[in-house]
């Protein structure tokens, strides 16, 4: 069975050993699973209080098919306000820790580049980072780790984006962005494989703008790297639907199957046998 066939050969691999990106990602539609180690996050916050909630919710996401999980300890939702770098320490840390023994490749959602370093140190076989690697010194960090990352578009920050986000033309301005952030990461010694890039539905946008980014998601492929998506519980699905955020799974599965049939490489989501079965279905037609 491909899914499980495909997770089977990453347990035979650690994950810093894991091929870059692309040659996962080329195979099929990666699944990479939701472990907000945080109070706070806009779906889930503090389901994994603890260390050991956090490894639970892991084994459960694994059992369910995750190819990927992404362990954040800081929530990045609209209003959200900054956690200190030695709190996210304390939350993320451990998780990785505990972990780097299983063999699924895990990612840390970060921002800060001591963050970065001690994930990278604990295991992390990628940092996912919802400010494309801004930060100074967060492209070293990445570099030196020889580790995978994911660049992600945001206009402005957590706690206001949602202020008054304005494009002229959303697409052109977030895909260029997003060139810009490949060139700096290449341009830092991070190999071309070991990238990813995601337009960040939510990040800084209208319903509408959030609405051109997914109809014209597959203009992001020729940048040349896999294109990570996360509409996972987000507020467009329920604008869509007028579900509320405990109610949107349907509306989230179908979300990342358009995702995937626009041409991404990689779905980030909470709901992971969900999206499992309906990428099943995709992949027998598309296989
Ligand atoms: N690359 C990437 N990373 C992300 N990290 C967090 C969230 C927000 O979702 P969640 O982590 O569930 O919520 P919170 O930020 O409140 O913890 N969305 C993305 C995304 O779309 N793309």
């Amino acid at each position: 069975e491909v899914i499980g066939g495909h997770s089977a050969h990453l347990k035979n691999r650690h994950p810093a050993a894991e091929p870059g990106f692309d040659s996962l990602a080329s195979r099929r539609p990666l699944i990479m699973g939701v472990i907000n180690v945080t109070p706070d996050s806009f779906s889930d916050g503090g389901l994994c209080a603890s260390t050991e909630d956090a490894l639970r919710h892991a084994a459960c996401l694994i059992e369910q098919g995750a190819d990927w999980l992404d362990i954040g300890g800081e929530s990045s939702r609209p209003g959200s306000m900054p956690v200190d770098m030695a709190e996210e320490l304390r939350r993320v840390i451990p998780v990785v820790e505990a972990l780097s023994s299983m063999d699924v490749p895990v990612s840390v959602d970060t921002s800060k580049p001591e963050v970065m370093r001690a994930a990278i140190r604990a295991g992390a076989a990628m940092i996912n980072d919802v400010n494309a690697l801004r930060a100074a010194g967060a492209l070293e960090a990445v570099a030196a780790g020889g580790v995978s990352a994911c660049l992600m578009h945001m206009q402005g920050e957590p706690g206001s984006m949602q202020a008054d986000p304005r494009y002229d033309d959303v697409v052109a301005e977030v895909k260029g962005f997003l060139r810009q952030r490949l060139d700096a990461a290449l341009a830092a010694g991070i190999q071309r494989d070991r990238l990813a890039i995601d337009p960040g539905f939510g990040f800084g946008k209208t319903h509408d703008h959030n609405i051109k980014l997914l109809r014209h998601l597959d203009r992001f492929s020729d940048l040349g790297v896999p294109v990570l998506v996360g509409l996972s519980r987000k507020a467009i699905l329920g604008k869509m639907t007028g579900r509320n955020v405990g109610d949107r799974l349907h509306a989230s599965v179908a979300a990342a199957l358009m995702a995937v049939i626009k041409g991404a490489g990689i779905v980030r989501v909470h709901d992971v046998k969900a999206t499992r079965d309906a990428l099943a279905v995709y992949n027998a037609v598309n296989s």
